[in-house]
């Protein structure tokens, strides 16, 4: 139930259950001392009664058995600590590890609904709040139940009705945390929503700030990055307010508990049903309960702000992964795509794109910008998985084969390049961990990279920047070239993959991919017809749907759309020569 209760691993819920009793343990140990000043007043009272009792002959008794209680309060309390506090922060370390794992296996359209600060949150605050709330709001409160539960029993053989008069406040105080508990939920919701918000807002701005400036927009962007930093004051303010207010109303109720034992207790004295001593020992032990559960009501609304991250997490779990075969038993990889439909949030892209894209030809998409060349290029890596028809790779269904393994089969090249903040060396490596340095080097050199990485001041060894800042556009594409050249897989995906070199720069580029290309499926995306000139087959996309198939020079032939392109980026060049 606690695992099922706070998405917990097995071993967590163990952890916790422990945990919860030796709180109880622990609080219950720390009724004995209420006991012992019982046992001393009920003496003293005796002794001025008159009767024989000598309190100094039993001071080495309660001497001794204060010792004893000093240590088992301070064992009770390190085996509380050891089991709570170091089960949670395993806990909650783990839970950033499975939570991590499992964004690994979600397809990217779970990415797109979800934002980078919202994941963020999740991963490191929301486990925070978990480690908080297990390594303390829970033990305590579940263990205060526990203790709370036998003590009534307790209580109850003592003299029910007095039990009665210390129990019944604390259900009461607690029905009226839960009621608030719906106020509260909402709260916290609209904080973390804004502090979502603000972090986004924090983060696009840091992103942009060159374009910004450019534009002269910061001053604008600043007002209302302001205005979503106030709204997280706020809401953190409202967030305080909503526990605050009911945990105020309960401890209230509480008190009134203590001043009902009194009067009634008193009354229960004067009618001759109570004794002195047992009126003392129901006000003592009635502090000792409501003590740990003033504290428990803070504690409650901590929990409750805890399950509302917990929510969040269920979520990021119950999303369905990208399963699939550990093995992929295609037969040579030719892609091919069979009457496939496709859709972002419901929006169609692809509606019935068939081709194929044989191995060892180059296969051109070609299209209108939006036509859904990349979402092609996706697919056929399983980035998505398409709404209904079938694609395959040499023959087998890729839907049917875990994303990772599948794309064992892939070298991919994207427009936007994606680099690490580490040497030229590593980011090359990422194509292929465990290659040596010479592979690095003959990578590199065949994506005409080693001209300007010689120019950099520690060679290979230079640090790029975060994302490659300290490169030129053109640069980073063709580390991420020799990245997929290294790699050396039998299907090469090239979205644009020259898109930010210069005429020069291509040329020399294509010429070393040309050779590496060979024996290889490849399907390449480029605006620039010349770029394409040398593909075996041309599948040109307009909106969604094939509409010509064939060589380059079938097309421009068949007077199409292809020919229509070519021909307007010819007159482009034309009108921008000097004349
Ligand atoms: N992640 C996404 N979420 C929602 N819509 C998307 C997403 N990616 C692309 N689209 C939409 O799908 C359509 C096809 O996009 P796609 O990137 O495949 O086109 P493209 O032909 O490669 O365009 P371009 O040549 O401009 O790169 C576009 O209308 C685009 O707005």
């Amino acid at each position: 139930m606690l695992k099922r209760a706070f998405a917990l691993s097995d071993q967590g819920a163990k952890d916790l259950a422990k945990g919860i009793i030796a709180t109880a343990c622990a609080n219950l140990i720390q009724i004995i001392p209420a006991s012992l000043l019982l046992m001393v007043v009920m003496m003293l009272l005796e002794k001025a009664a008159g009767t024989q009792v000598n309190v100094g002959r039993n001071i080495p008794f309660f001497v001794g058995i204060t010792l004893v209680l000093f240590g088992m309060i301070a064992i009770a309390q390190l085996v509380q600590y050891n089991l709570t506090y170091t089960a949670a922060y395993k806990e909650s370390a783990n839970r950033r590890i499975v939570l991590a794992e499992k964004l690994r296996k979600l397809p990217l359209s779970f990415f797109e609904k979800k934002n980078l600060a919202d994941l963020t949150t999740t991963i490191m605050g929301d486990c925070t709040a978990l480690e908080r709330t297990f390594s303390n709001a829970i033990p305590q409160l579940l263990g205060t139940i526990l203790m709370f539960v036998i003590m009534s029993v307790g209580l109850a053989v003592l003299d029910w009705r007095m039990a009665l008069c210390i129990i019944v406040p604390v259900p009461v105080a607690s029905i009226v945390v839960v009621l608030a508990r719906k106020a509260q939920s909402k709260a916290e919701l609209e904080n973390l929503e804004a502090k979502r918000c603000a972090y986004d807002a924090v983060q696009e701005y840091i992103d942009t700030i060159k374009e910004l400036k450019a534009y002269s927009k910061t001053d604008v962007y600043l007002d209302e990055l302001d205005k979503k930093l106030e709204n997280v004051i706020r809401c953190s303010f409202r967030n305080e307010l909503a526990p605050g207010a009911s945990t105020t109303a309960a401890q209230f109720i509480l008190r009134f508990g203590l001043v009902a034992v009194l009067l009634i207790g008193g009354n229960l004295v004067i009618e001759g049903m109570l004794s002195i001593p047992m009126l003392i020992l129901f006000l003592l032990f009635a502090g000792r309960i409501y003590d740990p559960f003033t504290n428990c009501f803070m504690l409650l609304a901590e929990v409750f702000a805890a399950l509302v991250s917990i929510g969040r997490m269920k979520q990021i779990d119950n999303t369905q992964e990208q399963t699939g075969s550990d093995c992929c038993n295609n037969i040579g990889c030719d892609i091919e795509f069979k009457d496939v439909y496709f859709s972002y949030n419901e929006e169609p892209v692809l509606t019935g794109v068939s081709f194929v894209a044989k191995q060892g030809e180059i296969t051109a998409l070609v299209g209108p910008s939006g036509s859904g060349k990349s979402t092609v290029s996706k697919l056929a890596a399983r980035f998505w998985d398409a709404d209904s028809g079938l694609i395959t790779l040499g023959g087998i269904d890729v839907k049917t084969v875990e994303p990772e393994v599948l794309l064992k089969n892939y070298a991919i090249v994207f427009q936007n390049v994606t680099l690490f903040d580490e040497s030229v060396m590593e980011n090359i490596r990422l194509g292929r961990s465990g290659a040596s340095d010479e592979d690095v080097r003959a990578a590199a050199k065949a994506a005409q990279c080693d001209e300007f990485i010689d120019r950099l001041p520690q060679g290979y060894d230079t640090n790029i920047g975060e994302n490659g800042s300290k490169l030129s556009g053109g640069e980073r594409q063709r580390i991420s070239i020799a990245r997929a050249l290294l790699k050396n897989a039998p299907v090469i995906l090239l979205d644009e993959a020259t898109a930010s070199m210069d005429a020069e720069s291509e040329t020399m580029v294509q010429t070393a991919l040309s050779a590496l290309l060979k024996g290889r499926t490849v399907i390449v995306i480029a605006h620039r017809m010349r770029t394409i000139a040398n593909a075996d087959k041309i599948v040109v996309l307009d909106k969604g749907k094939v509409t010509e198939v064939g060589t380059p020079s079938e097309l421009a032939k068949k007077g199409g759309l292809y020919a229509h392109l070519v021909a307007l980026q010819q007159k482009q060049q034309m009108s921008s020569l000097p004349t």
